[in-house]
């Protein structure tokens, strides 16, 4: 087999929901299935692409694929990501645009007094409530709320669990066609408590466009107040997450971090 050139690559998180972030076109969905495998591989929930900016005032745009190879058009722990990654590596600060498949998005890099990189802000709108839909899974009738945040999203307020994610997740994730994401949440007075079976991931620790999908769906059903921060804890840690009272407008706080540089040859 012809040997790959060494491709750079930046390795990030957001609440444990991990990606390989490669500036750079030199993808596609078998490369990325090769770097996702958490044995064979680097090890992720997706591979990010840094590429040029599409619209005008943009910094860059944000490509993304999924660990199974598959590929998304919004990524809300990716993008906070990306932000931080354009922050390090262009020396940017304040306010930046990251184009996405699903349009532009503005980011905001948070600082704390040594400079470092403490939050990432990201308005993530428009949602897109789409009303309320049934499922059947193994016999049981499963009622979910429609979100789009530019990815599709099927939120139920069931137990926020791995157990229940992982015994109504896969089958679910498979009965919309082109899949879903499925948020398992129960709102209560302090916040959300969610948990995500991604599509093309499966249980991840952190789901920054299911965090704003949940919250947008218990604001919607008066569990959660709009204009004002949500915690949206998840297995990972806790998103900001404020719907505005249209339900459309929505905006995400979260970390973004680091965690090594490396090349793969895959
Ligand atoms: N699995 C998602 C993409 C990643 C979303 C998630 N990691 C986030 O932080 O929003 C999809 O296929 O729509």
């Amino acid at each position: 087999m012809m040997r790959r050139v060494p491709l750079p690559f930046v390795k990030y998180h957001g609440l444990g929901n991990d990606f390989v972030v490669v500036d750079g076109p030199l993808m596609d969905a078998a490369r990325a299935r090769r770097i996702c495998d958490r044995r064979r591989g680097v090890g992720a929930d997706g591979v990010l692409t840094v590429l040029p900016p599409r619209t005008a005032g943009a910094t860059a745009t944000m490509h993304i694929f999924n660990s199974d190879g598959s590929v998304a058009a919004m990524c809300g722990n990716g993008i906070r990501c990306v932000a931080r990654h354009l922050a390090d590596t262009r020396g940017l600060d304040g306010d930046l645009v990251v184009d996405t498949d699903s349009g532009p998005k503005r980011c905001t890099i948070h600082r704390g007094p040594g400079g470092a990189v403490e939050a990432v802000s990201v308005e993530m709108g428009p949602a897109r409530l789409e009303g309320e839909q049934e499922f059947r899974v193994g016999g049981e009738a499963l009622r979910a709320l429609r979100v789009s945040m530019g990815n599709p999203h099927a939120v139920l307020f069931d137990a926020p669990e791995r157990a229940r994610a992982l015994a109504v997740g896969p089958a679910l994730e498979r009965l919309v066609p082109g899949g879903v994401n499925v948020g398992f949440a129960r709102p209560g007075p302090s916040g959300i408590d969610l948990v995500v079976w991604e599509r093309g991931a499966g249980l991840t620790d952190a789901c920054g466009t299911g965090a704003c999908a949940a919250a947008v769906a218990a604001v919607s059903r008066g569990l959660a107040r709009a204009g004002a921060p949500v915690e949206v804890r998840l297995p990972g840690g806790a998103l900001a997450i404020t719907v505005a009272p249209d339900l459309v407008g929505v905006t995400m706080r979260g970390p973004a971090e680091r965690a090594f540089t490396g090349e793969t040859d895959l």
